[in-house]
């Protein structure tokens, strides 16, 4: 194996560690960061994810409130219950838990989530800040990616960065945080005519496509750091990337494992933006001269 595994796990770790310190400092002071998350429906995998985000909670001293509501909640009541935690003084980050019912609009209920409280960065005030590199919720992976390459020492000023997917949780906003830290970015996606030419370029590899094992080692430059994004369910329940682990890792520089990669980093910066959100709620209340 010539490439260096970056522990997601082990990274996410000591960076939980750091939130749990500052949680208890914020608890000193009286505030205890709260997250609301809420769960519409009965999916499966989204119920597991919604649970370690809770356990993840518990550990950094965090409240954490669940609110679950069946498949066939109206729109309107998902908005009134949104509403609710916008104006909840226990309740600093809101995060409704994605994907929806189909018959709801996800648009407009994104938009009703406060965006001081928009801790999955979905808002479009969120998204507007963060395209004009101001202060702003960044999406949780990515800016967990951002992280693990600081935590190996990456400088990415100048590298070539290469997005494979383009939606709005993860390859979009990926792409525009490491153009706000100076990198050439090319994004591609199920459109892009000829896949290899961009990939085997890049310094930096950012597979979120949602396609397992898209990426094999003829995509790959040599040494190049490669991120997988992917959690494609195999049959019998298995995580598998948009990678092929096994023929990569002995070309790449730097490789993701998936699982123990990016997933974990994305519960930590939910973490860190919750805490972010509750610091926030500390700062407004001293600029307005009340609760
Ligand atoms: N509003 C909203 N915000 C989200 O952030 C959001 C969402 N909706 N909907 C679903 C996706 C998915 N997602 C994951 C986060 C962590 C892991 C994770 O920790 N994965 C572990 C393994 C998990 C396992 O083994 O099943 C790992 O990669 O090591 C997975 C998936 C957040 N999402
Ligand atoms: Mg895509």
């Amino acid at each position: 194996m010539a490439a260096e595994l970056i522990d997601g796990k082990e990274i996410a770790r000591k960076k939980q560690d750091h939130i749990g310190s500052e949680v208890q400092k914020l608890k000193a002071e009286g505030i205890t960061p709260g997250l609301a998350v809420i769960l519409a429906g009965n999916n499966q995998a989204s119920r597991t994810y919604v649970k370690n985000k809770q356990k993840t909670c518990d550990k950094l001293g965090m409240n954490s409130m669940l609110i679950e509501l069946p498949e066939s909640v109206s729109e309107q009541e998902l908005i009134r219950k949104i509403t609710e935690l916008n104006e909840s003084e226990d309740i600093h980050g809101i995060l409704v838990q994605l994907p929806l019912p189909s018959h709801i609009n996800e648009k407009a209920i994104i938009e009703a989530i406060s965006p001081d409280k928009d801790v999955d960065g979905f808002h479009p005030i969120n998204i507007g800040r963060m395209m004009t590199a101001q202060d702003a919720f960044i999406p949780c992976t990515p800016a967990g990616i951002i992280e693990m390459l600081d935590s190996i020492g990456t400088d990415i000023s100048g590298k070539h960065v290469v997005v494979i997917g383009r939606s709005n949780i993860v390859g979009k906003p990926a792409g525009q945080l490491f153009l706000n830290e100076d990198a050439t970015v090319t994004y591609c996606h199920s459109k892009t005519a000829d896949l290899k030419e961009y990939t085997t370029r890049a310094d930096i590899l950012v597979a979120a496509a949602g396609k397992a094992k898209l990426i094999t080692k003829d995509h790959v430059k040599n040494g190049a750091i490669v991120i997988d994004v992917g959690m494609n369910r195999k049959e019998g329940g298995k995580l598998c990337g948009d990678v092929d682990f096994e023929a990569v890792k002995h070309k790449a520089g730097f490789i993701t494992p998936v699982p123990g990669g990016v997933g974990p980093m994305t519960i930590t910066m939910l973490m860190h933006n919750t805490l972010k959100a509750a610091k926030l709620s500390i700062s407004k209340v001293k600029s307005n001269g009340r609760h």
